[in-house]
């Protein structure tokens, strides 16, 4: 669609100077990239306002303006839109730029503090297995079907959802599944969106750099749930202390799941090995490479979609023995000399905890568990001192090292986990800045049948040291170590 006219059809206007009724080429909100005949949408971020760049968006050839606040003078032969939220604005033009992708294809938006990456994935695994076109929008990567596309975020702005949605559709993929995180849904990057399903897979504390407090965190996730439609279902994780709170105002059809309480979907673990789990569900016995009571929940959400989607219950069952873990969630090598070393993306307290306590479960007693952990910089801060407590109670040997410093001092970082550390765990703690030299360490300190976990990056291969990213790899640094 490229009428301007056409474009803003339910988007709330206020007012307006000059024609809509114009052939545009493209829907920008980066000044920086703007060609011939674009809109620029002005949006206020968290950095820069972005009205700055009207100027400049105009002067690289932008027609059209979507705006806030209208600039002081206005140019001659450009169209100035006054819209009351552009980020609003931006996601719903989007959606009407690729003629609303989203309601031409079943999509299902997974959100909550941990789990969306493994659920979303999961269902793309599971979806392909059973001969469907399938979709995924993740924190590692972007799927049209077979073909693959490099993730930049866990929710991406508005503008490359619907590229993607679009390209599904050409594609002919019947599923998609895409993560929805509390950044995308704050800044309106999934407004507008179809959705035929929403999941919610548990909360704690996360991003409270960006959310001003818990609650506020735990009302935009809400957001999300309340803005599904009637024809949609919301699935919940109702052992959650937030899964009934989720679902309070929505319109969808309401569906739990659950390991412990009375839910529409119950799954029962029966055995845990470090090569998998046995569950029961509904009667029926199932084993799955997957670890830990974390991953039994989100292997409960994902068998509960695939029936809410219409799957046949037996298949559902019989393809989810057969699904790998995610690259970066407990993936694990084995040294010629018996130690286990498991990269895992654990970045909150409350994942890192799971991680711990899941190896802790599978473990015979006499081996050393030794972590490797840092806390990204330029993120919350809260959560430092909450990792290295837990990194150091729940380990032999805590190492605190470097995850993504970006703009902030390494040293810095370190020194605020450290004060998480109680008195009587402080001698099991070392701090190595340097994360190839933590991972060499503990494969120094490390004999036969000890249990390493790096946690943290998982899937990343970068390290960001002040905004230059290196190639940096857990699993082929320890992989080296081992060799
Ligand atoms: C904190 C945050 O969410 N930032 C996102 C936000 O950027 P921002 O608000 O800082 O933008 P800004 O630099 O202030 O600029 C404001 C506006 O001016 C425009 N601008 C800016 C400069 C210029 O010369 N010309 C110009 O037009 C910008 O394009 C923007 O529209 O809007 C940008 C455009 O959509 C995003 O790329 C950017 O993501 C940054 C890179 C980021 O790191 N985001 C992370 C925190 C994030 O979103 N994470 C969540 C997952 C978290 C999780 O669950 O673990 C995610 O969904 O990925
Ligand atoms: N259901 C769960 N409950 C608690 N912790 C989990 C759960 N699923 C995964 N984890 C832990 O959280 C880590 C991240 O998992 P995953 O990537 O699936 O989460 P995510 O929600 O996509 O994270 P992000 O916000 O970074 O996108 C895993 O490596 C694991 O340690
Ligand atoms: N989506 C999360 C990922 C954190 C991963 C960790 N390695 C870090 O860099 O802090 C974020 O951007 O906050
Ligand atoms: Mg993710």
């Amino acid at each position: 669609m490229n009428n301007l006219k056409d474009i803003l059809y339910k988007v709330s206007i206020g007012q307006v100077f000059g024609n809509t009724n114009i052939e545009i080429n493209n829907l920008v909100f980066d000044s920086r990239k703007i060609e011939k005949d674009d809109v620029f949408i002005a949006q206020k971020g968290v950095s820069v306002d972005g009205h700055l760049f009207i100027e400049k968006a105009i002067s690289l050839g932008a027609v059209a303006i979507i705006c806030e606040d209208f600039p002081s003078d206005t140019k001659e032969g450009i169209t100035y839109i006054q819209v009351p939220n552009a980020n609003e604005a931006l996601a719903i033009m989007a959606s009407n730029f690729y003629e609303n992708p989203s309601s031409k294809i079943q999509l299902v938006g997974v959100t909550g503090t941990n789990g969306k990456t493994t659920i979303a994935s999961l269902l793309y695994q599971l979806f392909k297995k059973a001969g469907y076109k399938v979709g995924l929008l993740s924190t590692v990567k972007i799927m049209v079907d077979d073909i693959e596309f490099k993730a930049t975020h866990t929710t991406p702005d508005s503008v490359t959802i619907n590229s993607y949605l679009d390209k599904m559709i050409d594609a002919g993929v019947d599923y998609c599944f895409m993560e929805v995180s509390s950044h995308g849904i704050h800044q309106k990057r999934t407004e507008g969106l179809k959705f035929t399903g929403g999941i919610f897979t548990n909360l704690s504390h996360d991003h409270l750099d960006y959310h001003a407090t818990f609650t506020e965190y735990r009302n935009v996730k809400k957001q999300f749930f309340d803005a599904l439609p009637k024809s949609a279902f919301a699935l919940t994780n109702i052992d959650d202390k937030n899964g009934n709170f989720m679902l309070q105002n929505t319109k969808a059809k309401k569906k739990t799941y659950a390991l412990k309480t009375l839910a529409d979907f119950k799954t029962k673990i029966l055995e845990k090995q470090l090569s998998g789990t046995l569950i029961s569900v509904d009667g029926t016995e199932v084993w799955t490479k997957l670890i830990g009571v974390f991953n039994i929940y989100n292997l409960t959400a994902i068998i509960a979609t695939a029936e809410l989607l219409g799957l046949d219950k037996l298949e559902v069952l019989t393809i989810v023995s057969e699904l790998e873990s995610v690259s970066g969630r407990f993936e694990y090598v084995v040294s010629n000399n018996g130690v286990t070393a498991i990269v895992d993306y654990a970045h909150t307290p409350d994942a890192l905890k799971n991680v711990l306590e899941t190896i802790n479960d599978i473990r015979t007693g006499n081996e050393k568990v030794i972590t490797i952990v840092g806390c990204g910089g330029d993120r919350d801060k809260t959560k430092r001192p909450k990792m290295a407590h837990i990194a150091s109670q729940l380990s032999n040997q805590a190492i605190f090292t470097s995850d993504n410093p970006r703009t902030e001092n390494p040293q810095t970082i370190l020194d605020e986990m450290e004060k998480g550390v109680s008195a009587e765990n402080y001698k099991k703690t070392l701090t190595v800045l340097n994360r190839k030299q933590a991972i060499k360490t503990a494969c120094k300190f490390s004999k036969n049948g000890d249990i390493i976990l790096i946690a943290g990056k998982g899937h990343e291969n970068y390290q960001e040291i002040n905004g230059v990213r290196s190639h940096f790899d857990d699993l082929e640094e320890v992989k080296n170590c081992f060799n």
